[in-house]
């Protein structure tokens, strides 16, 4: 039971400082937060979908929520409402107060019209019972640059026969030259799961957007030019500069690499990976089936340092969401979905025309094929969690022998989901 404590949505922007001090306590951030920093992070914060528990004057829990564009498989942009700056102060936990909040937050996506809700979970055990599921994982890898087995002797683009070019540039002209990059890569067909970046995500990111003590370090940024001289791709990395016993043993740390082109994504792996005084790569948050093991003649040299589940779904219109993506082949699959909150519960027929023609799907009184819950829908959605692998679970049942298997072919996708990015 939740006492005295009034969950809320800021009365105006005089709340906001305080709320975020709460933010800044639950991330274990810090227990104080300055002014510049709280002007910084207002930027693009649509105070009316902040919310906020307050118990007297003090913020005691937060929960946030904004417009995002998310690739779906085929390349089409779903509208998703991404949760975010979900705490509870410890003083406060366990009282459902982020229960009270996350129905608040869904029953305003669904009001709006949003298909999908999003979000980065913490921790595993928490959303699952609010309909979300886990639909795109995550792989971070170290490279040792000594057992990758490339020639060391490589000296650029030129040697692998692209015509492309990598250039080191200033972070002003890496803002000014990537954003569009990024949007013609988010948005490929075998994309799905990554999100739309706004100005300010490209200005935090290149160190144009700070406040005291926020802990960025510079990064170096190199674009790569394919051989018209059209940018195709970019990086950003740093590197922990350590040396021992008068040797260098450095780290780069990738912060960011994305390409249009297969050719692209290679090219900026190898320049990386081809640095002097670089022994070790560590990759940040990657695709699980990222090129990169497979680009080194010993994969091993490429350890996975960490893998787990990333980006959660949570469906809220089955129709627009289902139509929106395509399938790989020509088809069709009634589906029963259970959600208890209501929001995407019903039995829905899905007919699609394959790869190149479009999907239908809509409310059905046909007998379903396959039952399942809410949140495995989420899992399922682009394309990487296997409707086989949920129904040897239990988690999926099978109403009609060979629907699960026409699921899979249905659902899943040749490239694996990625959210490159935290929100
Ligand atoms: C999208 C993001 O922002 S992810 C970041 C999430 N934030 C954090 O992890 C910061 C640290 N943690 C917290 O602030 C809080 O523990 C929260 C926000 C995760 C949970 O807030 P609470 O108000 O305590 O949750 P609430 O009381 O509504 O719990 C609802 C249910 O979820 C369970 N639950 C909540 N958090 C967790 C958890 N971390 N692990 C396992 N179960 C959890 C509760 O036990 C409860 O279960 P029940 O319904 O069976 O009784």
């Amino acid at each position: 039971m939740v006492n005295r404590v009034e969950i809320r949505t800021l009365a105006g922007s005089e709340e906001y400082p305080e709320w975020l001090r709460a933010v800044s306590t639950g991330f274990f951030r810090g227990p104080a937060v300055t002014d510049e920093e709280a002007q910084v992070r207002a930027l693009g914060t649509d105070l009316a979908r902040v919310q906020g528990a307050f118990d007297g004057g003090r913020c005691v829990a937060t929960f946030r929520t904004m417009p995002q564009a998310m690739t779906v498989p085929g390349g089409a942009t779903q509208d998703a409402c991404a949760v975010t700056a979900v705490t509870v102060s410890p003083t406060h936990r366990r009282r459902g107060l982020l229960t009270g909040m996350m129905a608040n937050a869904l029953s305003a996506a669904k009001e709006r019209g949003d298909a999908i809700a999003s979000l980065i979970a913490a921790e595993y055990p928490i959303y699952g019972r609010y309909g979300f599921g886990p639909a795109a994982w995550t792989t971070e890898w170290e490279v040792l640059t000594s057992r990758t087995g490339l020639d060391r002797r490589y000296a650029g683009p030129a040697d692998l026969g692209d015509g492309g070019r990598v250039e080191l540039v200033d972070a002003a002209e890496f803002r000014k030259l990537l954003p569009a990059v990024h949007e013609r890569f988010r948005t490929g067909p075998q994309r799905q799961g990554a999100v739309d970046r706004d100005e300010k995500w490209w200005r935090l990111a290149t160190g144009d957007l700070r406040f005291p003590d926020d802990g960025y370090t510079p990064a170096f940024h190199a674009v790569y030019r394919d051989a018209d001289g059209q940018p195709q791709g970019g990086v950003s990395y740093t590197s922990d500069d350590v040396w021992q016993a008068k040797q260098p043993e450095q780290t780069v740390t990738v912060r960011d690499l994305f390409a249009t082109t297969a050719a692209g994504e290679a090219a900026l792996w190898r320049f990386v990976l081809a640095m002097d005084w670089v022994q070790r790569v560590r990759t940040g948050l990657r695709a699980p089936d990222d090129v990169l093991p497979l680009l080194l003649p010993d994969p091993r040299a490429a350890r996975t340092v960490a893998h787990a589940d990333w980006l959660w779904i949570r469906p809220l219109d089955v129709p627009r969401m289902l139509t929106a993506r395509s399938y790989p082949v020509e088809g069709s699959l009634v589906l029963q979905v259970r959600d208890k909150d209501g929001y995407a519960a019903g039995c829905f027929k899905l007919e699609a025309d394959g790869p190149r023609g479009g999907a239908r799907c809509a409310a059905t009184t046909e007998d379903p094929e396959l039952s399942l819950d809410v949140s495995e829908l989420g899992a399922l959605f682009l394309g990487d969690e296997s409707p086989m692998r949920l129904a040897a679970l239990s988690r999926l049942t099978e109403h009609r022998e060979g629907a699960a298997q026409r699921a899979e072919v249905l659902f899943r996708t040749a490239r694996r989901p990625w959210c490159p990015d935290v929100f």
